[in-house]
């Protein structure tokens, strides 16, 4: 192997769907490897591309030269490269935006844009021959610029309405926009000289406003920091810290003695099913080999204890862990309990972080610093080294699907990267998903059970109330059904506290006219708006337009304008009007707002300043509150009717879990669906919380339709603006697919279930194939298609294995 490279091909951002050649500097010879950051020319743009290989090839045409490296070492190792790879591959996206989204801080150095001068904004500086004479402004400006390049905003606050100048500036070709990478690249690591040790919130001290903003942020990202780093990161962080540690509110200490805090706290002993299930995983990480384990425990069987006893042999093991949760879980409670188990070799990884805060994590993960990375579904790609083990909790949960390219599931790239490394996967939840499940029958993961709750605490007993049966009952159609109301009423008076799931937020589900029978429509999707009361106002839930409440139907002109269907605030506000006297929190999109919103509403409600926790499947997952012994439900069929053959597979999921929020303590629980529905398969087996039941049940319905597991899919959209074109392309889409090869079905192309989103017209194609190569080599030609046919780059969706069909 030469040392020495003239040439490289690098991935880029971009469609296109090839590598592109690259030469050299002579300077950057001998620095490069596969897998480092380089900035190219690419057209007039400047990109980050991520290097695949180095080479002395010369390519048949004059090849550009680079520009400049970011990395002195490989952000993607070999590994990682191969598994991006195996994403672009897999779910048909281009290599170039799977690596960025892979080392997701390349999108931070794309975003940071400074204006620079151009050569000859130099030579003109330097003779001051500024084109206006007596514009004092411009000089100063370029002068500022001649020292560094800055962003606009710094700009605008030095010269007020720089705007302007700024523009004519670069028409006269003196500035230009350039992507500031070198100063503001959050993987360069700053000089790390102090730490700061933050070991929980202290108790009835007054905080400054810096210093409150620095132990939000603490608390969120337990575990020690570099100073320096807090400061970029929370402003005025050092201040703030330097007067918290003379108050001994926390510890600042030289960094160097940092890497071995390891403060373990009080643990449970695990259970013979716990133990059981431990000891099995714990075979497999001995044996070094890739094994995938379905655990699927009850709800309240103690999974996380599970977990948490893998990560410790893992580790003594000497090798590295990923743990995996969906979105709404990863709370600071959460980051908690894994940082007090495993002190600093944890690294908390957020899709909410910044970029300077992700990198962090991630230097402390290529670093070794920390070993055990827990994250939401891109932590899938973490730089954890000698990966043993990868846990993914509540594994059938939709966040782990990306819903934009590369639409990968976070689960699924789990099992591959693990597969590479050797190393084990455990996929957890009490309603596993059908695939995961029927994989096992496949033989291609085992199945390890939590039948029961820990500390033989029994199940909740599940109780179905037929709303219709209660409509002829009273002749109202209340939101409440009578039992609900009093057995909430009950709780209330006996101290203990209800969680009640409406899973729709907003008040009236819709506004129509009693004349032409209409409903108020959005501006930019084919949905109706949904009513608000707190702001008085309609929003479109798919694109958050929002309007004021029209005082005559936009059709017709009449004035008997009604409010249809309820949500979450209208749950709330009938509740006050039944229990005048519970206390109520609300969590759902509308409530939480801020970042810390979610954990003070959960937390007021678990501290026991609440009666009732009023919310939408927010409310569902994960949770564990001891005090929680009713659980209700207001309508168990939103979802039921959608045109999505997942439908009964998530209203189970959904109801199941938040069944499974009741008595999980010492106190049994009771749970109370409402439904017009109650002979559907789907609530009648969540009711019995019989996952068997269910499984069976549903995969004889997947089988006989030939749904997933029982086929490869894909859904192909068509997008565009002007409805013509989204015409003329899917048309162009049933060309293509025409006349499919044996083993494969084509339905569509149709309008999609919400034919219109955020102003464009969307046309939907889903395939199934009986072989994935061949759906592979056909949602292949289809992108080739569009690539020769120079549609736009958004226009063509390729969502393979699709979570959602809406
Ligand atoms: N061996 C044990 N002995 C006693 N308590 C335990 C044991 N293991 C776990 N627990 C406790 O049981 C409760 C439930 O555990 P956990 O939250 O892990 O359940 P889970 O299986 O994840 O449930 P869900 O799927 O509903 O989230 C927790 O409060 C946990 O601390
Ligand atoms: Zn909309």
């Amino acid at each position: 192997m030469p040392t020495f490279f003239e040439y490289i091909d690098v991935s880029l951002p971009v469609p296109i769907d090839r590598p592109f050649t690259y030469r050299l500097p002579e300077t950057l010879r001998h620095r490069v490897a596969p897998g480092c950051r380089i900035i190219v020319p690419f057209g007039s743009r400047k990109l980050t591309g991520v290097i695949l290989r180095a080479h002395n090839d010369p390519p048949s045409v004059t090849a550009k030269e680079a520009l400049r490296l970011l990395d002195a070492e490989p952000v993607l190792e070999e590994k990682l490269l191969a598994l991006g790879r195996w994403v672009a591959d897999y779910y048909c996206a281009p290599l170039g935006e799977v690596l960025r989204s892979m080392a997701p801080l390349t999108g931070e150095v794309r975003r940071t844009r400074v204006w620079a001068l151009t050569d000859k904004g130099h030579s003109v500086i330097r003779q001051l021959l500024i084109g206006e004479p007596g514009n004092d402004t411009a000089v100063d400006l370029l002068r500022l610029l001649e020292q560094r390049a800055l962003s606009e905003t710094t700009l605008e606050r030095k010269f007020p309405g720089a705007k302007k100048l700024l523009k004519s500036l670069e028409k006269k070709g003196l500035i230009e926009l350039e992507q500031n990478l070198a100063e503001r690249d959050p993987m360069r690591a700053p000089a790390a000289r102090l730490r700061v040790e933050f070991q929980g919130r202290p108790a009835e001290v007054k905080l400054t406003k810096q210093e409150r903003e620095l132990v939000a942020y603490l608390e969120l990202h337990p575990g020690t920091h570099n100073l320096e780093e807090l400061e970029l990161l929370v402003k005025g962080a050092s201040q703030a810290a330097r007067a918290m540690a003379r108050r001994n509110l926390l510890i600042l200490k030289p960094e160097a003695l940092t890497a071995d805090t390891s403060w373990a706290k009080p643990r449970h002993d695990l259970n013979p099913e716990q133990q059981a299930a431990y000891d099995e995983i714990r075979k497999a990480l001995d044996a070094h080999h890739y094994q995938t384990f379905l655990l699927r425990g009850v709800t309240g069987s103690g999974k996380t204890e599970v977990y948490l006893s893998a990560i410790e042999a893992a580790l003594q093991l000497d090798r590295g862990a990923l743990l995996l949760v969906p979105e709404i879980a990863l709370t600071p409670a959460m980051a908690g309990q894994f940082h007090s188990r495993f002190g600093d070799q944890v690294a908390i990884l957020h899709s909410a972080f910044n970029d300077s805060e992700r990198a962090e994590q991630w230097r402390r993960l290529r670093s070794g610093l920390a070993k055990v990375g827990v994250g939401t579904r891109s932590a899938v790609f973490a730089p954890v080294a000698n990966l043993g083990l990868i846990i993914v909790d509540e594994e059938h949960d939709q966040s782990y699907k990306q819903e934009e390219t590369p639409r990968y599931n976070g689960r699924d790239v789990a099992i591959v990267r693990a597969r590479e490394a050797k190393a084990v996967v455990v996929l957890g939840s009490a309603t596993p998903s059908l695939e995961s499940r029927y994989n096992v029958e496949r033989g291609k993961s085992r199945l390890l059970e939590l039948p029961v709750r820990v500390g033989d605490r029994p199940m909740p007993t599940v109780e179905l109330i037929d709303m219709r049966e209660e409509f002829l009952e009273t002749r109202q159609n209340g939101l409440f059904s009578r039992k609900l109301i009093e057995a909430i009423g009950a709780k209330i008076e006996s101290g203990e506290q209800t969680v009640l799931l409406m899973n729709r937020r907003g008040f009236s589900a819709s506004v129509a006219c009693r004349s032409c029978g209409e409903r108020v429509q959005c501006v930019n999707c084919a949905v109706a708006l949904t009513f608000h009361r707190r702001d008085n106002r309609l929003l479109c839930h798919y694109c958050n337009f929002a309007q004021r409440v029209p005082q005559v139907c936009p059709h017709c002109g009449s004035e008997h304008i009604y409010f249809l269907g309820s949500g979450s605030e209208k749950v709330e506000d009938e509740l006050h009007r039944h229990l005048p006297r519970a206390r109520i929190a609300r969590l759902d999109r509308d409530t939480v707002t801020g970042k810390n919103r979610y954990e003070q509403i959960l937390g007021g409600f678990r501290e026991g300043n609440y009666d009732i926790l009023v919310g939408t499947q927010m409310i569902a997952k994960g949770h564990d509150i001891p005090n929680v012994t009713l659980v209700g439900v207001v309508s168990g069929d939103i979802g039921l009717a959608m045109p999505d053959f997942r439908s009964a597979e998530r209203a189970f999921q959904l109801l199941t879990q938040v069944a499974g929020r009741a008595g999980r303590h010492s106190l049994p629980g009771t749970v109370l669906i409402q439904t017009i529905n109650p002979d559907h398969y789907a609530i009648r087996c969540a009711a019995e919380q019989d996952f068997g039941k269910f499984y069976e049940k549903e995969l004889q319905f997947r089988r006989l339709m030939r749904y997933p597991p029982f086929c490869a899919m894909a859904n192909i959209v068509v997008r565009a603006e002007k409805q013509e074109d989204a015409l003329r392309m899917s048309g162009q889409i049933a060309n293509l697919l025409g006349m499919p090869e044996e083993g494969i079905k084509v339905l569509g192309p149709a309008e999609a279930p919400v034919p219109r989103l955020k102003n464009e017209f969307r046309y939907q194609t889903l395939i199934k194939a009986i072989s994935r190569p061949k759906l592979n080599e056909l949602l292949k030609c289809l992108r080739q298609h569009a690539l020769d046919d120079k549609w736009p780059a958004t226009a063509l969706v390729v969502d393979v294995d699709p979570m959602s069909l809406l």
